[in-house]
């Protein structure tokens, strides 16, 4: 028997942590016309994040900063009660493995807290790392452009870097050599090294996110390419990061693990 209810759920509260960026702004006006959440605090530079975070009641804060102050940002809202979702680049090994201790710590305290960081939330992108990933193996030569507006100020991008890392670790497991090239001189336009495989960062205006990566053997060539014409792409990846991050205790890294592609 089909039972309808009358129930309905409460709004999750929402801060965002970066709120008067690019990104905050799209993700205020997402979160405002997302009928299951409510935009409870905005926080910007200069304010006292945990404060902010414990006054509003939020359940869920949603950093979109810098990289300088995110993790800071993501033990204040853990501080201040919250379950935190972050999109902001930056993010290495030593950084996670402090907010992996943090989120121990809470719930041997009996709070558990959830932590889902993803260098990329666009359907398109998270996709191309997959694709990417799993083609690694099977080639001979591979290497990866990102392509930004010029106002970014980090490269290679975060996406960039977590796709490298997903070729690496693929190509690895599989046994595959190094891609050849017989640089000997030039290594400055050969792009960075990102545990072996060259990332080509570009910056251009009119660009908002997007990367290739190119794949070789000898007599044919794959190319995975996602284009983010616009940051509302990111959107309905925040959004369900959002509503998953209250229910997955710990950290999480990468969309893909929500969207159970990996
Ligand atoms: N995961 C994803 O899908 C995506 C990730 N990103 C990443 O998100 C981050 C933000 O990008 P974008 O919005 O373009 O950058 P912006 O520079 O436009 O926005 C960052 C905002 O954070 C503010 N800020 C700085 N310090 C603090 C602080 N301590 N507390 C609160 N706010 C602070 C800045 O204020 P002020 O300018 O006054 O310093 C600014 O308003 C970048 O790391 C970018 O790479 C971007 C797009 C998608
Ligand atoms: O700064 C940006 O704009 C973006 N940053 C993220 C990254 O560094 O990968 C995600 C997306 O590429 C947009």
């Amino acid at each position: 028997m089909n039972l309808v209810t009358n129930q309905t759920t409460t709004p999750l509260k929402v801060a965002v942590l970066g709120a008067a960026g690019r990104m905050g702004q799209t993700v205020c006006a997402a979160v405002d016309g997302a009928p299951d959440l409510e935009l409870v605090a905005r926080v910007d530079a200069g304010d006292d994040v945990a404060a902010v975070v414990r006054e509003s009641g939020a359940d869920v804060a949603i950093d979109f900063t810098v990289p300088s102050v995110t993790e800071t940002n993501v033990h204040a809202a853990l501080d201040a009660g919250a379950h935190v979702v972050v999109g902001t680049t930056g993010w290495d090994d030593d950084s996670r493995g402090r907010v992996s201790e943090h989120l121990e710590r809470l719930a041997q305290a009996g709070t558990p807290r959830g932590v889902l960081i993803a260098p990329n939330f666009g359907l398109s992108a998270v996709l191309a790392m997959t694709f990417a990933a799993k083609a690694a193996r099977y080639f001979e030569s591979v290497e990866v452009i990102e392509l930004h507006h010029p106002d970014k100020v980090d490269a290679p991008s975060g996406t960039a870097r977590h796709t490298a890392h997903a070729i690496a670790a693929a190509r690895a497991e599989a046994g595959v050599a190094p891609s050849p090239d017989a640089t000997e001189t030039g290594w400055e336009a050969r792009g960075a090294d990102v545990e072996g495989v060259r990332v080509h960062a570009v910056r251009l205006r009119g660009l908002v996110a997007h990367e290739e990566i190119l794949f070789g053997n000898t007599g044919e060539q794959l190319s995975i390419r996602q284009d983010s014409f616009d940051r509302v792409s990111f959107m309905p990846g925040v959004l369900l990061a959002v509503r998953e991050v209250v229910s997955r205790p710990g950290l999480t890294v990468g969309l893909e693990k929500v969207l159970d592609l990996s």
